[in-house]
């Protein structure tokens, strides 16, 4: 069973301008399958739809026309049975609840006990390093301590499934690197899958199986890359972004984003 099965779908927003309506393609016809596990990473001009996509597999919007499955169920059902955790760009994190209250936050509200939900929190909180910090509010944190927060507060329910809309995006580079290490050792102790949406080849090219490009809109996917992974101990190993195989994969997707002058796009399947 995949994780997240986009089937040919497409979304029009209905916008009003004064007293004219347009509308607006931002998904046309995109196809896209996780496989339970994988790590993929979206990429592509802004304004293109990965956002539109991200909101569309977690239920927070449906599609015009298509169909979304998580884990083989509709969209729907997998948002009312938790199947994926979400962080996004702004951590949201509840400023008046400390770090340990906010990761509770998801537990609380699905009636777990209070002794399973501080376990449970202990137990994340420890796992993104910051054990020193549980009882700190969000605002006594950094920026990059906020985002591990969030991530461990998506992470709550033992979900098989993350969706993350730039959740590093207004990270300084360092923080950014260090995090994304975590991030690769986190998803290799949970085992889930997870979709990224980033502006940063780096980035995507660091953390992901395989980058998925889209083209400006109406977004359609135009390029799958296979990230080559370089024989290193580790693929959270910071020495990873120095190899031959990491250029390669940049470069890849560097030229699928930008096009090749004559080259055709290769269709719309992700698989
Ligand atoms: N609720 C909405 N109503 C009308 N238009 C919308 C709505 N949400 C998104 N759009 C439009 O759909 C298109 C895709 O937006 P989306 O936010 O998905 O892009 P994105 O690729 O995530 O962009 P960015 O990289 O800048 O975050 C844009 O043209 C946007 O203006």
């Amino acid at each position: 069973m995949s994780a997240v099965e986009v089937a040919d779908v497409t979304k029009v927003f209905e916008t009003k301008a004064g007293r004219a309506a347009s509308t607006v393609r931002a998904l046309d016809a995109v196809s896209l399958t996780v496989a339970e596990g994988e790590f993929v990473a979206l990429i592509g001009p802004s304004g293109c739809g990965k956002s539109t996509l991200m909101r569309l597999i977690a239920d927070l919007d449906e599609p015009s026309a298509g169909e979304v499955r998580v884990f083989g169920m509709p969209a729907r059902q997998a948002r009312l049975e938790r199947a994926y955790g979400i962080a996004f760009q702004q951590s949201g994190l509840l400023p008046w609840r400390t770090v340990r209250a906010n990761v509770e936050l998801p537990l609380q509200l699905h009636g777990a006990s209070a002794a399973d939900r501080r376990a449970r929190a202990d137990e994340l909180i420890e796992l993104v390093g910051l054990a020193e910090f549980a009882d700190r509010h969000p605002d006594q944190l950094s920026g990059g301590m906020q985002q591990r927060v969030a991530i461990a507060r998506a992470l709550a329910e033992h979900p098989r499934l993350l969706l993350m809309d730039e959740p590093f995006g207004a990270l300084d580079e360092m923080t950014r690197e260090r995090l994304q290490g975590e991030l690769l050792r986190i998803r290799a102790e949970t085992g889930a899958a997870v979709v990224f949406v980033t502006h940063s080849i780096p980035e995507a090219v660091f953390l992901a199986d395989r980058v998925v490009v889209m083209s400006p809109r109406p977004g359609r996917i135009t390029d799958v890359v296979t990230v080559e992974r370089a024989p290193v101990a580790s693929a959270a190993d910071d020495a990873v972004r120095e190899t031959e195989a990491f250029f390669r994969s940049v470069t890849s997707v560097r030229e699928a984003l930008h096009g090749r002058e004559g080259a055709a796009p290769r269709g719309a399947e992700a698989r």
